[in-house]
């Protein structure tokens, strides 16, 4: 598949990246491993063996404007850690991420601090996000309309049920209108009605030809509210592709897995790897705007 015009619609290139956590580890396994002067060693020193975890291994990517992209995939399969990548938040071992304009990862640039109330908590984001006191000023009211907190909006944070907090982050990130937004699951927190207002917001970006990222574990949403989806397994990409195809074809998995069918779950996998277009990215040192040079080329 050829991309028509890589440049102008490119907005975060992510090229082959591995990411890695060192962590200690109490598997007794680990703490045999090494030869008899490594394990003594380890106790002179009093030190707790440590493991690599391969977060994200090989993820190519090049997201452009207008699309939503889904990040499917079981518990640890490495979809937060592409999020916190994109974000900034995250090194990697191998590879390199680059964004058109600075990522927004919901409830993360702007810290919030939970003794101060709603209101005031927003002027702070909206500060923390780079915008001008006058700016933040003018942001709020369409702020506090989207987080519909009534008169919880006066009270300090830490009152705030999970629910409340998350509709405030996602109002206050997508206040600055950033053209490239991270959702971590904050959309499922909220009861329905923020559901349809927030889709609503995310739609408006889309057509403002913004650039969103959710990671969500509900295939429906998804399906409802993405153009892409990318799932995960084990820090490996297995597919990427339309949201309806990718998202059926994780559910169709998901059943395998929960129903003890290890060949047809391996089987799904194995199709979805070799169906799956391959992404190479190479980026020109000499020219940040204009290095995002994505191919797709058949495996
Ligand atoms: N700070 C960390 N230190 C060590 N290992 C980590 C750290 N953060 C994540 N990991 C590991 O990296 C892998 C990917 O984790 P990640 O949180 O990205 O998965 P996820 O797909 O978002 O999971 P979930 O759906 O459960 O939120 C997991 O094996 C996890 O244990």
């Amino acid at each position: 598949m050829a991309i028509r015009d890589p440049f102008s619609t490119a907005t975060v290139a992510v090229q082959n990246v591995h990411v890695r956590y060192r962590t200690p580890s109490a598997d007794v396994n680990e703490r045999r491993r090494g030869g008899h002067a490594a394990q003594a060693f380890r106790r002179a020193l009093r030190r707790q063996p440590h493991v690599i975890v391969r977060a994200l291994t090989g993820i190519s990517l090049v997201a452009r404007s207008g699309e939503q992209i889904g990040l499917i995939g079981q518990n640890g399969s490495g979809k937060s850690t592409l999020l916190r990548l994109i974000a900034g938040l995250e090194r990697p071992a191998r590879g390199q991420v680059l964004a058109e304009s600075t990522p927004v990862l919901v409830g993360v640039n702007a810290a919030l601090i939970p003794d101060l109330s709603g209101i005031e908590n927003i002027h702070l984001g909206c500060l923390a996000m780079g915008m001008t006191p006058t700016q933040a000023q003018d942001a709020a009211p369409d702020v506090i309309d989207l987080a519909r907190l009534g008169k919880s909006i006066y009270l300090p944070m830490r009152t705030y049920s999970s629910g409340m907090s998350a509709r405030l982050r996602f109002a206050i990130a997508t206040a600055a209108r950033p053209r490239i937004l991270l959702i971590d699951e904050a959309l499922a927190t909220g009861d329905a009605a923020f559901k349809e207002r927030s889709e609503a917001r995310m739609q408006s970006m889309r057509d403002q030809a913004g650039t969103v990222f959710l990671v969500s574990h509900a295939t429906q949403t998804i399906e409802e509210t993405c153009t892409r989806a990318i799932w995960l397994n084990y820090g490996r990409l297995v597919l990427d592709g339309p949201a309806p195809k990718v998202a059926l074809r994780y559910r169709q998995w998901s059943q395998a897995v929960a129903k003890d069918r290890t060949e047809e779950a391996k089987r799904i996998i194995e199709r979805s790897f070799s169906e799956r277009e391959e992404t190479r990215v190479y980026i020109q040192e000499w020219d940040a705007r204009r290095h995002i040079r994505p191919r797709h080329a058949a495996r």
